[in-house]
């Protein structure tokens, strides 16, 4: 963690908690996070599609300092493309974030590079911030490869993107073989390919872009093992998943694993 960025702490939801249980969750979190936590960290919830809107009353209504945002955006911006969402739509629900490019998405939806690197593309035009996710799977690990691979996904997911957009981007690094695993990648190899990422964002842009960007690690993270991640010097936050439906647990998460905020 470096202090010229502020940490991100974010709780990817995936398919879990309809909108009544997202009410319920981001007032625990309203309930229990101080101010000091807020200017500390910066917290967020992406929830499914479903809740946004329950997420966004909430937060507007309450004046909450959690920020939130969806787990995917269309690569359209309208028309005639049956179930997808829009930027436009997110925008209007007042989101500051999208995922782009997630695993589950990369594997289970057939997204590759081009399409992750459209979204991207569409995140921007809108107004929101992507989390860029990228990461190896174990063969690619086992093989010593994940650095090449990753640093592939993150050039392609950037193709087009320019200076002044990229210095707001966020960039996860989630091994895949440590998503619900319970496999938490160590500090060390958290830090050697966040490590890397930024290498890579001054080659592609320059040293600012690659001192701004906030690197945040994703896979197994819990209250427990957030403190020796975030002590890596490329580790700027979190992105959580099962941990974040608990809500004691992703607020110690997002206390570094400390015991008050
Ligand atoms: O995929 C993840 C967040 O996007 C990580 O999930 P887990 O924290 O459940 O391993």
């Amino acid at each position: 963690m470096s202090t010229a960025r502020k940490p991100l702490m974010a709780g990817n939801w995936k398919m879990n908690l309809n909108h009544l249980e997202a009410i319920a969750l981001v007032q625990k979190l309203a309930f229990t996070l101080t101010d000091k936590d807020f200017d500390r960290a910066d917290a967020a919830v992406l929830p499914p599609f479903t809740d946004l809107r329950s997420v966004q009353t909430l937060v507007d209504g309450d004046k909450l300092r959690i920020l939130y945002g969806a787990q995917d955006v269309s690569e359209h911006d309208g028309g005639a493309y049956t179930g997808e969402v829009s930027g436009t739509m997110l925008a209007k629900l007042g989101c500051t974030f999208v995922l782009a490019g997630h695993s589950e998405r990369r594997q289970y939806h057939r997204e590759d590079d081009q399409l992750v690197n459209a979204k991207v593309q569409a995140a921007y035009r809108h107004g929101l911030t992507p989390i860029l996710c990228v990461g190896e799977g174990l063969p690619v690990r086992q093989a010593g490869g994940q650095v090449a691979y990753t640093l592939s996904q993150l050039d392609a997911a950037l193709n087009g993107v320019k200076t002044d957009q990229a210095k707001s981007i966020v960039v996860a690094y989630e091994p895949v073989w440590a998503i619900g695993t319970g496999e938490v990648a160590t500090p060390d190899d958290a830090q050697e390919v966040c490590g890397a990422i930024r290498t890579r964002l001054a080659e592609l842009y320059d040293t600012e872009v690659a001192a701004a960007v906030r690197i945040l690690y994703g896979g197994s993270v819990k209250s427990g093992n957030i403190a020796g991640i975030m002590a890596q010097p490329d580790v700027d936050g979190a992105l959580v998943g099962g941990a974040s439906l608990d809500p004691a647990e992703f607020v110690k998460i997002c206390r570094f694993g400390e015991m008050s905020g």
